[in-house]
């Protein structure tokens, strides 16, 4: 049956980084970790909020990694971008075995793999109740799959951006280097950018910032915190408003 009341937030665009899906693993996917994201997702999807996906690829190859070894940068990002589409494909598998129905669209058209990203159907798959996940980010090298995931947010209508992350929220440092850093519950776009405080990229606040869309940082590591962020109880940090 479904029925979104008692949430806060009806349609979500999640942001799970590649290294998310390499859960303890050095590199790679590690499908326990998979299944454990789908079953959350299932019970949000069950609960009658719509979500919406971006995945990143950084547990399987990074543009600025391949850059570093002396790539072109813009090569090594498409690489980074198909990266994404071996993500995208797990997740949604992972879905399926849980009787969630899961599309695959790709800023990179490649049509015997999975569906190609056009707006309108995948607004359609969303209304629908289904899992759309967005893989290859925004099809441009020189951008992040954190942009992809505001730039998705905002195309899908979705209430928020919530990034899925291995922290609890935005700190005034990296937590896992600064021991003292503290945690925010609530920042505005500017000051995430005066404080230069690296949750997501610049170019992802600014877009978000312009189009009003809030920003939502959660540990994905606590099952069922996906559901706890729908209905505004998880411990997180909320990025909106000026000043
Ligand atoms: N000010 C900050 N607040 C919270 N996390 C931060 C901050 N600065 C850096 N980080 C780090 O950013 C990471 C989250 O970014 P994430 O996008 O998940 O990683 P990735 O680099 O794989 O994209 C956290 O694991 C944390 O260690
Ligand atoms: O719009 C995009 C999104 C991603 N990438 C490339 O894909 C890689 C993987 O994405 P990201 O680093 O954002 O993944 P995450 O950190 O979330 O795992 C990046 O390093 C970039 O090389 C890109 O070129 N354009």
């Amino acid at each position: 049956m479904r029925g979104a009341q008692g949430l806060k937030y009806k349609r979500l665009l999640v942001k799970l980084s590649g290294e998310a899906l390499m859960g303890a693993q050095p590199y790679g996917i590690d499908m326990g970790v998979a299944d454990r994201l789908s079953n959350d997702i299932a019970a949000a999807v069950a609960e009658g909020a719509e979500i919406a996906i971006v995945v990143g690829g950084g547990n399987i190859f990074r543009g600025l990694s391949g850059a570093a070894k002396g790539m072109d940068r813009a090569t090594a990002d498409y690489m980074g971008m198909l990266a994404t589409v071996m993500n995208a494909l797990a997740l949604q598998n992972s879905l399926d075995h849980r009787g969630v129905q899961a599309r695959v669209l790709s800023a990179i058209p490649m049509p015997t793999v999975c569906e190609s990203y056009v707006r309108p159907k995948a607004l359609s798959y969303l209304g629908r109740g289904n899992v759309v996940i967005f893989a290859a980010g925004t099809g441009n090298p020189f951008f992040t799959t954190d942009t992809a995931a505001v730039l998705r947010g905002i195309e899908m209508n979705c209430n928020a951006v919530l990034k899925a992350t291995q922290v609890d929220g935005v700190y005034s440092a990296d937590p896992k280097k600064h021991k003292d850093a503290v945690r925010y519950d609530q920042l505005t776009y500017s000051e995430v950018l005066a404080k230069d405080l690296k949750v997501m990229d610049g170019a992802a606040i600014a877009l978000a910032r312009d189009n009003g869309l809030p920003l939502i940082v959660v540990s994905i590591d606590e099952p069922g915190n996906l559901l706890k962020a729908l209905r505004g109880e998880a411990r997180q940090t909320l990025i909106e408003g000026t000043g």
